[in-house]
This record gives structure tokens, C-alpha cells and sequence, in this order.
């Protein structure tokens, strides 16, 4: 089977600066994982490689990034393997569109649904799973404008999920979350992990690394910076080195947290 992500040596630069400096890891389908590292460390261009906003400096054979086997894709082809939600599009998605209208857009690559969109009698229904497995579709008619933070970022998700993706790339997903609903959005991926979606967690924050995530890949500007098991990169020593501040770590139940 294809790795389903693949860099090898992916050096990127922004604005002439070097974001991301030969990187190279690859990440088996199933193989969930957190890709951690302090502000400005490349977390968000290491995602913007993957959707090709921003391109590696150099062409193949130096520098490859392949995703399931393959150096080419088409956006529209690449959402069904491998979904993406970042805060961004969390921004963009919170209009006065419906939880399922919502869910729905995902079909189309979308924000709302248009005239011009031919929705189906299968896409509903799979719109309306997506909306009932993060646990919203008593809110299928809510408009995402009137929802709390919690339930507007579970129906971007849905909107994700209704293309049945392999994996879910999910990057700080409880960035400015309130405790209950960090919660919430933290069982929802562990919903997603356990019903066989690949979740590639991107993050700054410990407690957002669900215990079914067992590798760690730290980055530190622009560098991979280890490389390894949850329990040898989030041990305070390597921590310490990679937010460049002395770092005390604990876990309970399968989460950690650092202070
Ligand atoms: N639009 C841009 N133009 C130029 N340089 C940028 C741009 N966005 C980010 N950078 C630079 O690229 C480097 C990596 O930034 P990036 O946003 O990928 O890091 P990050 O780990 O996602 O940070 P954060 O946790 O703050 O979101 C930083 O040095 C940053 O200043």
C-alpha cells in the first residue's frame, strides 16, 4: 500500500525566507499522528505544501512530496483521501448556511449551496450521517452563525467527512475553545480514530494529542526536530528543547499537558 503522506526533503521558502527546511517524513494510512512545534516553527506551511498553496523550492528527484503514491493530484480528487480543516476555513465556513447546507458544501468544495448544485438524494444522506457522527444533527437546520464555537467546528468536520476521506488533517482544532467544548471536539476525534479515519493532528497544545495518537513528528523553524513515539517527544526534556523554555510535562488517562 502507498504511504498516504510522503516528504523527502521538502525545503519551502516564503517571502525568501525558509519556512520549512528539508523535511522529510512519511506517515502510513492508519498511523495517526500530531505534528507539534512552537509558533512559526512551519506547522501551517508544512499543510499549505499538502493543499499546494505554497510549492517546494525544488523539483523531484532533490525534494518529492507524494501523497498515496502519487506527486500529482487534483484538489478535488485529493479531498476524498485526505481531508483538511484548518481555522481558516472554519472562518470561512461560519455563514448563514445551515449545519447540513454545510455538510453538503463539502460535495462541491463549496461555501453554501448554490442554485447551480445538484444535490442528491445519496449526498443528503451522507451529509446527514457525517452531521449524526460528531453528534450535531439535531442542528442540521441551525445556521452555522448561530452556533456555539464547539458545534460550528463539528460541522466543518462533517463537511470534511462527507467524502468518506481516509485521513483528516485537522490543525489546531480546538485553537480559542472554551473547556467543555475543547472536550467536545477532542471525542470527536477520537470518534474519528476509532471508526478507522487516519487523524494527522497539528498543534502547539498537548492536551490536543488524543491518546489513539502515537507517533509525534516536533518541528522547530522550519526543521524536523525528532521524530518518534508519543512518550520520547513529549518527554520534558525534548520539549523543553523545542519550545526553547524549561517545561514540566504530566499525563492522565492517555492525555498530557505541559506547564
Ligand atoms: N504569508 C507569509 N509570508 C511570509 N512568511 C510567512 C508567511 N506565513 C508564515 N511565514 C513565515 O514562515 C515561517 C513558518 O510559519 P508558519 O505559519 O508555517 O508556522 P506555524 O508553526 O504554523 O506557526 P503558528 O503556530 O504561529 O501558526 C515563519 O517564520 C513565518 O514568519
Amino acid at each position: 500500500m502507498p504511504k498516504l503522506i510522503e516528504f523527502e526533503n521538502v525545503t519551502i521558502h516564503r517571502e525568501g525566507y525558509p519556512a520549512l527546511r528539508e523535511v522529510t517524513f512519511s506517515i502510513e494510512t492508519g498511523e495517526h499522528t500530531a505534528i507539534l512545534g512552537p509558533n512559526g516553527s512551519g506547522k501551517s506551511t508544512l499543510i499549505k505544501a499538502i493543499t499546494r498553496e505554497c510549492y517546494p523550492r525544488y523539483a523531484p528527484p532533490v525534494c518529492r512530496l507524494r501523497i498515496w503514491g502519487k506527486e500529482v493530484w487534483h484538489l478535488f480528487e485529493l479531498r476524498s483521501l485526505l481531508g483538511i480543516v484548518t481555522n481558516d476555513l472554519v472562518e470561512t465556513c461560519v455563514k448563514p448556511y445551515s449545519a447540513m447546507e454545510t455538510a453538503l458544501s463539502g460535495f462541491f468544495g463549496s461555501i453554501g449551496i448554490w442554485p447551480n448544485h445538484e444535490v442528491t438524494p445519496r449526498m443528503e444522506e451522507e451529509a446527514r450521517k457525517a452531521l449524526a457522527f460528531f453528534d450535531i444533527e439535531h442542528l442540521a437546520e441551525r445556521k452555522l452563525t448561530e452556533m456555539s464555537s464547539g458545534e460550528q467546528r463539528r460541522a466543518v468536520f462533517a463537511r470534511a467527512l462527507v467524502h468518506g476521506p481516509k485521513a483528516l488533517i485537522l490543525d489546531e482544532p480546538t485553537n480559542s475553545l472554551d473547556v467543555r467544548a475543547q472536550r467536545e471536539v477532542r471525542d470527536s476525534m477520537r470518534k474519528l480514530a476509532e471508526g478507522g479515519v487516519t487523524v494527522i493532528l497539528v498543534t502547539h497544545h498537548l492536551p490536543d494529542i488524543i491518546p489513539e495518537i502515537g507517533r509525534v513528528i516536533t518541528l522547530r523553524e522550519g526543521r524536523m526536530h525528532s521524530d518518534g513515539s508519543k512518550e520520547q517527544g513529549l518527554r520534558a526534556d525534548s520539549l523543553s528543547a523545542l519550545f526553547g523554555v524549561d517545561v514540566k510535562v504530566g499525563s492522565e488517562d492517555g492525555y498530557y499537558h505541559m506547564w
